[in-house]
This record gives structure tokens, sequence and C-alpha cells, in this order.
């Protein structure tokens, strides 16, 4: 049996007389890729921020890697990473001076340098955020995850905004930060990139989980009751076309 990294039970959360969410359980094993899903409002923000401690909860139970979120938060904050929005970085440091600053907080030591190469940074280590395209933007919030070393990475729409080849090589380093036998819980509202890169996924719809199950097991599902998606007549789409002419590699965004 695989053992669970996650485990969220009941868990409600009002914003005043709004339930935002409304019973929601699901369990992250260890080593998956685990995706969240669902329109906007749906909740899934809202049910990450409450699991990496950045916010209070109504009721329900969360217990991460064993450890009891009532009880330990500050545990859990030690074997999480979370995405910092670009907007929180210091805008007077460059790249090394940033992770330099972030590992000095959590009290680790990190090769600056090596970890900007494993997502493609290194030639803009001395820029500044505010010098990055959106794409690099990601790949270093990405970055600063991984810091801390994590047992468990939560990624919230890393890839919203970015073009289609940017979005394929963050998907790359998505799974090679699985690779490394980090979990991942990521939000995303493409459906390729969920059925791509997710183990499993949960789609929430107004603070409820409606299903939960590999991407494949929910398309057979859906299959089974005579759905039938109208035949695709060309052999490849605008995404092939676009990708074909400005090449598959990690190039200069
Ligand atoms: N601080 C807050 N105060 C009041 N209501 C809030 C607050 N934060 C979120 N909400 C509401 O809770 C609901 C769930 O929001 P949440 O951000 O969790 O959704 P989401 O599924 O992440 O949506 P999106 O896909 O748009 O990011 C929304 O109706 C939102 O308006």
């Amino acid at each position: 049996m695989d053992k669970v990294m996650i485990s969220v039970r009941d868990l409600v959360k009002n914003y005043g007389n709004f339930q935002a969410v409304k019973g929601i359980s699901f369990d992250v094993y260890e080593g998956e890729i685990f995706g969240l899903l669902g329109p906007n409002g749906a909740g899934k923000s809202t049910t990450l921020e409450i699991i990496e401690t950045l916010r209070p909860k109504t009721s329900g139970k969360i217990i991460v890697d064993g450890i009891d979120l009532d009880a330990h938060p500050n545990e859990i904050k030690k074997i999480i990473g979370v995405q910092l929005q670009s907007s929180g970085f210091y805008p007077g440091l460059n790249l090394l001076e940033l992770v330099d600053l972030f590992s000095g907080l959590y009290n680790r030591k990190v090769n600056a340098m090596e970890l900007l190469e494993t997502v493609h940074l290194k030639d803009k280590a001395k820029a500044k955020v505010k010098e990055l395209s959106g794409g690099q933007k990601q790949r270093f919030s990405v970055a600063t995850t991984l810091i801390n070393n994590p047992k468990i990475v939560f990624l919230d729409e890393p890839t919203t905004g970015l073009d289609p080849q940017a979005r394929r090589n963050l998907w790359a380093l998505i799974k090679n930060i699985r690779q490394n036998g980090t979990t991942v819980i990521i939000t995303t509202h493409y459906m390729d990139e969920a059925e791509y890169l997710c183990d499993r996924v949960a789609i929430v719809e107004s603070g409820k989980v409606v299903a939960l199950n590999t991407p494949d097991k929910l398309i057979d599902d859906l299959v089974a009751t005579g759905f039938e998606r109208p035949k695709e007549v060309k052999k490849a789409n605008l995404e092939d076309v676009f990708i074909h002419l400005t090449g598959h590699k990690l190039r200069e965004e």
C-alpha cells in the first residue's frame, strides 16, 4: 500500500456566511503528482492554502506526512515547498541573491547556481525577477519551492499564461521534481496538462469533490456512459503547428 503523504478529511472553510469548501476529503500518496481541478471559485486555492498552513480552516482534519496540522503546523512548514508569487520577491535582488536569501531564511545550505541550473536559469543568475519572461519567472518560482528540499511541493496554476513550449518545459521540470521522489500537488485549468502530468486528479465543484481517480479511469467512465467525442477530422491541431514551427527545445524566452 502506498504511503499517504497528505490526508484531508471533511475539510470545511467558511468565509463569513459563505461556505467555500464544503467537506472535502482526499488522500495524496507519496511520490505522486496529484491534481486539483475545477472551475474558478471551486475552492482549490483555499484548500491548498489551508494544507500549506497559510489559511485557517473552519473544521476538518489534515495530516501531512504523519503530522497533525492542528498540533504542529510549523513541522509541516519545514517539509513543504510553496510557490511564491513573483510580486513577493525583493525587487532589488538578482536570482542568485534571492536563492541565498531564501536558503538563509530556511536555514539550509543550497548551491544557488546548481538550483538555477535545474530550472535552466543559470544564464539569468544575475538578472532581477522583473527582467525575466513569464516562463522564466514561473520556472524561478518553482525553483524557490525546492530550496528547503521539501517532501511535498505545492504548485498553484504554475503554467497559466505561458506559451505552449514554455508549458512543456515546465511539465518536464515538474516530472523531474517527482522523479526525485518529491510528492507534487498541483492546480491547473488545462486538462491536457492534468492528463499528461497527474497520476490522479480530484475534480472540485462548488466546494465539493465530485470525482477522484486517475485521468484514464475518469475518461473510461465517461466513455462507458455512451459519451462520444466528435471525430477529429485532421491529424494535427494549431498547437501542433505552433510547436512544429517554433521548435520543441528550450529556447530563449
Ligand atoms: N479571503 C476571502 N474572503 C472571502 N471569500 C473568499 C476569500 N478567498 C476566496 N473566497 C471565495 O471562496 C471561493 C473559492 O475561492 P478559491 O480561490 O479557493 O477558488 P479556486 O478554485 O482556487 O478558483 P480559481 O480557479 O479561480 O483560482 C470563491 O467563491 C472566492 O470568492
